[in-house]
């Protein structure tokens, strides 16, 4: 007989199950601390009980395990040093949705080679996000493909559903059964209905398919997710403006939601100019200073070196600490950033309790 599959598929290659990969990569106690209580400090900040600025901020995305670990080392010494009044997170993106074609991410392509050996992006993964959180420091990512945060959730604080898969069910759908609060991006053309509406869709039960911990095709039932919140990226205009924040703070209140939203300082916030996060930086800070209740974060690309580099022929002559997607603050511009922030917030936080 004809064969009427397939026809365009080369190759399926089975892959260990997230059971078989976490017997590898266990957690301990102290990480599960860690991961825990970051995914509670959000929960926290989200509702107001907790006062201090969550600031989700690291490379536009991983493609190299050691200077993710010198960032990561570096971050969790600021983190310490100004936690009274911000809540640092580490953003750790291992997958890269794109607008037309290009390279998907660690997990996709860990070798930055075309060899897509996803196992090993699996295993790294999840070994760097294990050693981030052993040093006290939660990490943040984006869900794209939705098997696998089987392999990693468990160690991820807050997570991002982007701008290019809001309006999808499958991932409204895995979004209401993530332990972790749900970060919605408007949409890439700058409407935030949709984002809206993810945040109501996975605020409630789901079942679908999916895998379990075997790796065997399940039947997924979820309990809702309570903590979907919205996020500006901006779209073919810039939204972290007060007009823009007044307009969201009013779509959320509408929708019968918290209105406690977050700003992406990138992307189309920043037109993907690495300088122009620290304007809208400042322009948050200006509208907390001048009594903005519903911005309660902000997510800062960031790295070791400014700016990026072209994704390599050869990567073996990439820069160290350079990011090879969106451009990102550097390290030294990140601390200032983070610790004007600090003062900033702090003068506020003081006032609250005069
Ligand atoms: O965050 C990174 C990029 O903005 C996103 O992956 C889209 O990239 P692209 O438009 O270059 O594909
Ligand atoms: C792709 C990203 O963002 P957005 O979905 O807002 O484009 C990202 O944060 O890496």
């Amino acid at each position: 007989m004809e064969q009427l599959h397939d026809l365009r598929v080369s190759r399926i290659k089975r892959l260990p199950s997230p059971r078989a990969l976490k017997e590898q990569l266990p957690v301990k106690e102290s990480t599960a601390r860690t991961v825990s209580s970051g995914r509670r400090d959000v929960e926290n900040i989200l509702t107001g009980k907790d006062g201090r600025f969550l600031v989700i901020v690291g490379p536009c995305s991983i493609h190299d395990v050691d200077a993710a670990r010198e960032y990561a080392e570096r971050l969790s010494i600021l983190r310490e040093e100004l936690k009274d009044e911000l809540c640092i997170m580490m953003r750790v993106y291992f997958e890269k949705p794109r607008t037309t074609v290009g390279w998907k991410g660690f997990i996709n392509d860990p070798h930055l080679d075309d060899s897509y050996d996803i196992e090993h992006g699996l295993f790294y993964a999840r070994q760097l996000l294990l050693s981030i959180n052993t040093l006290g420091l939660p990490a943040a990512t984006e869900f794209l493909d939705p098997i696998t945060p089987q392999y990693v959730a468990d160690v991820v604080s807050w997570a991002a559903i982007g701008a290019r898969t809001i309006e999808s069910q499958t991932h409204r759908q895995m979004a209401s059964g993530l332990s972790m609060p749900v970060g919605f991006k408007n949409s890439t053309d700058g409407r935030l209905n949709v984002a809206v509406d993810a945040i109501r869709s996975a605020m409630h039960p789901h079942s679908f398919l999916g895998i379990d911990q075997d790796g065997q095709s399940s039947v997924i039932t979820t309990k809702g997710n309570p903590y979907g919140h919205l996020v500006l990226r901006g779209g073919e205009q810039p939204n972290y403006d007060a007009k823009s924040i007044a307009q969201a703070e009013t779509m959320l209140e509408k929708a019968g939601l918290e209105q406690s939203l977050l700003v992406d300082c990138s992307h189309a916030n920043s037109g993907k100019k690495h300088e122009q996060q620290l304007s809208v930086w400042g322009d948050v800070l200006l509208q907390k200073t001048q009594g903005n209740k519903s911005i309660v974060g902000v997510m800062i690309e960031s790295n070791l070196c400014a700016g990026n580099q072209p994704f390599p022929e050869d990567p073996g002559k990439l820069r160290y600490g350079v990011s090879i997607t969106d451009e990102c603050v550097s390290w030294g511009e990140t601390e200032r950033m983070l610790r004007e922030g600090a003062a900033i917030i702090g003068q506020l936080l003081s006032k609250k309790q005069q």
